[in-house]
């Protein structure tokens, strides 16, 4: 018999002892957590709160806040997140938008990637009203862009993916400069904008489409549709007749460039353009829809690239201290590295190259400034929007969501003096690096949007503006003459046209800079 067993009676007493202590410990626990539930439900920050967004109507019936907003948004938003908080719902043209002005919401936000929140609707209405897109099949369209032909293109365009076209874009970019440098004996007066748009146009164009696309015959066409975006997506037939124009010519330039794919002159058509005109056409569209779903792309692909590069050379040309010190980088690394060939600056040529940091450092400063305000998404489900360090919100199906990305970008607790235009603030201490990429891959520069749907051309973006101004400053000395409109008298003091937000994408600026180009000596077009 083993004497060690314990016998029943003890076995009792001991299991009636620890189930007590187990009553303590349970009721210690439950007591604690309800504190913990009077602590957590009494300190303000720590509620739970689920609340809906301050609604603001405006005081124009239907159009509610939409001219407050597109007249400035950068003031406006600022006011009614100083008045009302970081996220508000405002009236803008018969539509409820909600605004987020919150950095960790907008991180949440573009970081959503639940069926809750998507930009497809969105950007897709958007799409069809400026390429006058009609289809009956909205739903099968919308899977076509966002399922296959973005995932395509991004695939190509993705860094270190774009070798072969950011080598012709250098060289189309050297022969457009070339062209013009021959052509300036000519009296005519010659405007940034206008230039910017005759060579990098057909420069970025020729290069992502293939050489069969009639790039230098859209060039004004383009710039006529870009202007009247707005217009178009008003959807007033009025005012929109001559942007629709333009687009109709571009629709049919297109058509008869999408006819070439697989006939003998397919060769002049790019490989990533050619597969999208085989994705298209694999679901079935019409050739007038296959054309307007590529003149979509290509207006992305210049719109806020062309916009750029003209912010970021006006703020050049208005500091003659910041252009000497870029032209200075400019000049030892083509004379250097390049041995003065601005066509050989290939990605990886100029990757290799060891950077430009000061260019680098303008040219994230001008997207801080100038890229895309807003990124869009539309609610397909009820659901509550919330982060670690900010009050939650719900957000009802069907309603809009617009990050504002200029609450971080011109937020004094991020950049200081968020408005002024610094050459170096994306220079490291020791002024070598380039901070604008890293801070980019942290989120703290929204500049091409997020998540799912962030800018699917930021590599190819980024290249064409430093190649652009690379090539324009090694090939000139640019002096200002004067701002205003072409043709239109201008002001001699050369300052920073304002801005026009009524577009989508990158603001567009509301006059051109006149200048005075004299070859640099070094340059010859042998
Ligand atoms: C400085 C130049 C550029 C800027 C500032 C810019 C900015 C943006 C922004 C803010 C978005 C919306 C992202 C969002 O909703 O979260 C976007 C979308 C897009 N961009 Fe760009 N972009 C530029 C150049 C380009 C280029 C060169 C291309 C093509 C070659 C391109 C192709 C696209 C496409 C296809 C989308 C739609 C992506 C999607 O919805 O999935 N962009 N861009």
């Amino acid at each position: 018999m083993n004497t060690s067993s314990p016998s029943p009676m003890s076995t009792l007493s001991m299991t009636a002892s620890e189930s007590s202590s187990w009553v303590i410990v349970i009721s210690a626990i439950s007591s604690s957590l309800f504190l913990w539930y009077l602590i957590a439900t009494s300190i303000p920050s720590l509620k739970p709160a689920l609340q809906r967004p301050p609604l603001v109507k405006g005081f124009i019936p239907w159009l509610g806040c939409a001219l407050s907003f597109s007249q400035n948004p950068i003031a406006f938003t600022q006011r009614l997140t100083r008045r009302l908080g970081p996220v508000v719902t405002m009236f803008t043209a018969g539509r409820k938008i909600t605004l987020i002005c919150h950095r960790d919401l907008i991180h949440s936000m573009l970081r959503n990637t639940s069926k809750a929140l998507i930009a497809d609707t969105v950007h897709f209405e958007l799409l069809s009203k400026a390429f006058n897109i009609h289809t009956h099949d909205r739903v099968g369209t919308r899977d076509l862009i966002y399922k296959h032909l973005y995932p395509h293109v991004d695939r190509y365009l993705s860094k270190g993916n774009f070798e072969t076209s950011g080598a012709e874009t250098s060289a189309i970019l050297a022969k457009e400069l070339f062209k013009l440098q021959a052509s300036l004996s000519e009296t005519r007066p010659l405007y940034l904008g206008q230039i910017i748009e005759d060579v990098l146009f057909p420069a970025a164009t020729l290069s992502l489409y293939g050489s069969a696309y009639p790039a230098h015959e859209s060039v004004h066409d383009f710039h006529i549709f870009d202007e009247g975006v707005p217009l178009l997506v008003s959807g007033i037939p009025l005012i929109s007749r001559t942007p629709a124009k333009a687009r109709e010519r571009l629709v049919a330039h297109m058509c008869t460039w999408i006819r070439k794919l697989d006939t003998p002159e397919d060769a002049g058509i790019s490989e990533v353009m050619g597969g999208c005109i085989r994705l298209i056409r694999a679901h079935q569209m019409t050739e007038d829809t296959t054309a307007r779903l590529l003149l979509a792309f290509l207006f992305a692909a210049n719109t806020n690239s062309l916009r750029n590069t003209f912010w970021c050379l006006s703020h050049l040309l208005q500091d003659a201290e910041a252009l000497r010190r870029v032209k200075k980088e400019v000049d030892a690394l083509v004379d250097g590295r390049f041995k003065g060939d601005i066509s050989a600056m290939t990605p990886s040529a100029l990757e290799e190259a060891g950077g430009m940091p000061v260019l680098e450092s303008a040219i994230f400063e001008t997207l801080r400034m100038y890229s895309t305000p807003v990124s869009a998404r539309r609610a397909e489900e009820d659901f509550v929007l919330s982060s670690r360090n900010a009050p939650s919100f719900t957000i009802r199906k069907g309603e809009d969501l617009l990050a504002n990305n200029y609450s971080i970008h011109y937020n004094e607790g991020y950049f200081q003096d968020p408005h002024r235009f610094q050459l170096d603030r994306f220079l490291s201490s020791e002024g070598e690096s380039d901070e604008g990429e890293t801070k980019l891959s942290q989120g703290a520069l929204l500049v091409f949007g997020g998540g799912h749907n962030i800018c699917k051309g930021r590599f190819v973006a980024i290249y064409q503006l430093k190649i652009f101004i690379t090539s324009f400053l090694y090939t000139f000395d640019v002096e200002p003459v004067g701002v205003g409109l072409p043709g239109r008298k201008l002001s001699s003091e050369m300052r920073i046209p304002s801005r026009d937000f009524t577009g989508i994408g990158t603001a567009r600026p509301t006059e051109d800079i006149q200048i005075h180009l004299r070859p640099c000596q070094k340059v010859s077009s042998s």
